[in-house]
């Protein structure tokens, strides 16, 4: 089939390619000129495992194409997907302009029957004011014979596992206003399960808000195992012996239980706020969410008093190894990451830094940059960037685990005693042993245990 993805970022590019690696022709659109041009010379502009090779494979066979403009996209197809940014507002609403802004351009382009599909993370009701962009445009360019259906089909992928999420996912939903459209999304997406039980064909603002709903139970889980972490700590339980004994229970489940500095990326802080936005416009406040929320801007708080309190509240002249800076691992994405906050406030209270991420360096830096303080600190000095995880522990205070990328989950911790010039461990992510890190000689400090 033939298809435009409008929006060529984290989900338009996995959809994009992964939808060509199952034959479809797909052109990718963006206004990103620059970001165009690197696809077109073979280069990608995100870390995503696995990502690079769909993308050349697919380039090299003629199915994948790159455009900056949407007339030539949409002119030869039929699927038109919807997969910009709906970053948070002010107000914590999601902010609709590109959705919009895409809606007008298909509206002003168009010249055949199409099926607009969003992918974007958008709220109950959107879908159906794409429709009435659309509209309103061609009637205005004196084309309202045109016509065209809309649905919304939510993506569930997660970064740094994306395209192994996309090619094999838990579950298909489909949002749409009739069953022929679903019919025909459904035969669409077939290729990525064979098994009908996983295609959930509903109205669309189900949809729409089936994807807010699953991102938001994921937070709540989280949240209230940070709450939980919380309370083991001071009552003398391990959370991640309570984990392992409630997760058994098949009604619960043992995934997204993990206590940690909070979770962050460019979904579950956004779309937490986006519903809690959308609950309070429907007089149907989320309290529940309010909390999760609240849990999860004081969790990576209290992991920072929780390392100040080791030196009585007072930073300055300790030095500390950073392990990761991305928000979770095997990405270079930083959005909202927990890291920046922590590097921050380490650098505000006097510290002096040593950061190592294998890939969230570049992106971490740019967005370090846009914060006053420590743009200062990096010009003092006080914040460095190593090029890899031993180099930077030497001679520091503690290191501290942000983020739990493989390469740090085993490391030679006879080689990291010698090198630091205490042996304490801030472990972020609960990664480690506390019996062994003891029994090596480690003070080892982790969330909840
Ligand atoms: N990142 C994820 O893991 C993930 C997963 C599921 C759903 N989502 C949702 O998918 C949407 C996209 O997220 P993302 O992380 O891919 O965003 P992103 O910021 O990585 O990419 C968005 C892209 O859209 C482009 N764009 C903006 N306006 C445009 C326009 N008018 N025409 C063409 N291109 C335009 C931008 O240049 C950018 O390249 C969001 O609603 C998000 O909530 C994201
Ligand atoms: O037990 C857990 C699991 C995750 N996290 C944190 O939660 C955040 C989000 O992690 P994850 O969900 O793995 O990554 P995302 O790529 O943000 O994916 C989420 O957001 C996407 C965008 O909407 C959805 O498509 C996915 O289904 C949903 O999992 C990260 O900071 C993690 O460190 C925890 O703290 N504890």
């Amino acid at each position: 089939m033939r298809i435009s993805m409008i929006g060529t970022g984290y989900v338009g590019l996995v959809t994009g390619a992964c939808l060509a690696e199952t034959g479809n022709d797909v052109w990718c659109v963006d206004v990103d000129a620059a970001k165009i041009e690197e696809l077109r010379q073979g280069k990608i502009p995100i870390y995503e495992p696995g990502l690079d090779v769909v993308v050349r494979r697919n380039v090299e066979q003629g199915r994948l194409r790159f455009t900056t403009e949407l007339k030539e996209a949409l002119d030869s197809s039929l699927f038109v997907f919807i997969a910009v940014g709906t970053p948070p507002g002010d107000s914590g609403e999601a902010d609709l302009g590109h959705v919009f802004d895409v809606a007008r351009a298909i509206g002003a382009s168009m010249d055949s029957y199409k099926i607009v599909v969003a992918k974007s993370t958008i709220p109950v009701g959107t879908t159906m004011k794409i429709k009435e962009t659309i509209r309103n445009v061609l009637d205005g360019r004196g084309r309202g014979d045109l016509d065209f259906d809309v649905a919304f089909c939510p993506e569930f992928l997660k970064e740094g596992s994306a395209v192994e999420d996309f090619m094999k996912p838990d579950r298909i939903v489909i949002g749409t206003e009739n069953n022929r459209t679903a019919e025909l999304l459904k035969e669409l997406f077939s290729f990525f399960t064979f098994r009908e039980e996983r295609m959930f064909a509903m109205s669309v603002a189900s949809a729409e808000l089936t994807k807010y709903a699953a991102n938001a139970m994921l937070a709540t889980r989280i949240s209230f195992m940070n709450e939980l972490a919380r309370f083991c700590e001071r009552v003398g339980a391990d959370v991640t012996e309570v984990r392992r004994g409630m997760g058994s229970d098949g009604r619960i489940g043992s995934a997204f239980l993990y206590a940690g500095i909070g979770y962050g990326g460019s979904c579950f802080p956004k779309d937490v706020k986006a519903l809690i936005h959308s609950g309070r416009q429907a007089g149907t406040p989320f309290s529940i969410l309010e909390a999760v929320e609240a849990v999860n801007v004081e969790q990576r708080r209290w992991f920072f008093e929780k390392i100040g309190a080791r030196y009585g509240g007072d930073l300055k002249g300790k030095s500390f190894a950073l392990w990761g800076l991305s928000f979770k691992p095997n990405t270079d994405d930083v959005r909202e990451a927990p890291a920046l906050d922590l590097v921050a406030w380490l650098l505000d209270g006097g510290a002096t830094l040593r950061a190592y991420d294998p890939v969230a360096e570049g992106n971490a830096r740019k967005a370090l940059a846009g914060r006053p303080s420590v743009a200062r600190a990096i010009e003092e000095g006080r914040l460095r960037f190593g090029s890899d995880n031993y180099e930077v522990l030497e001679g520091v205070h503690a290191l501290i685990l942000l983020t739990e990328w493989p390469l740090f989950r085993k490391p030679d911790w006879e080689r990291i005693g010698s090198l630091m010039a205490e042996p304490v461990v801030f472990d972020g992510r609960n990664q480690y042993d506390p019996d062994r890190m003891k029994s090596g000689g480690f003070v080892y400090l982790a969330v909840g245990r």
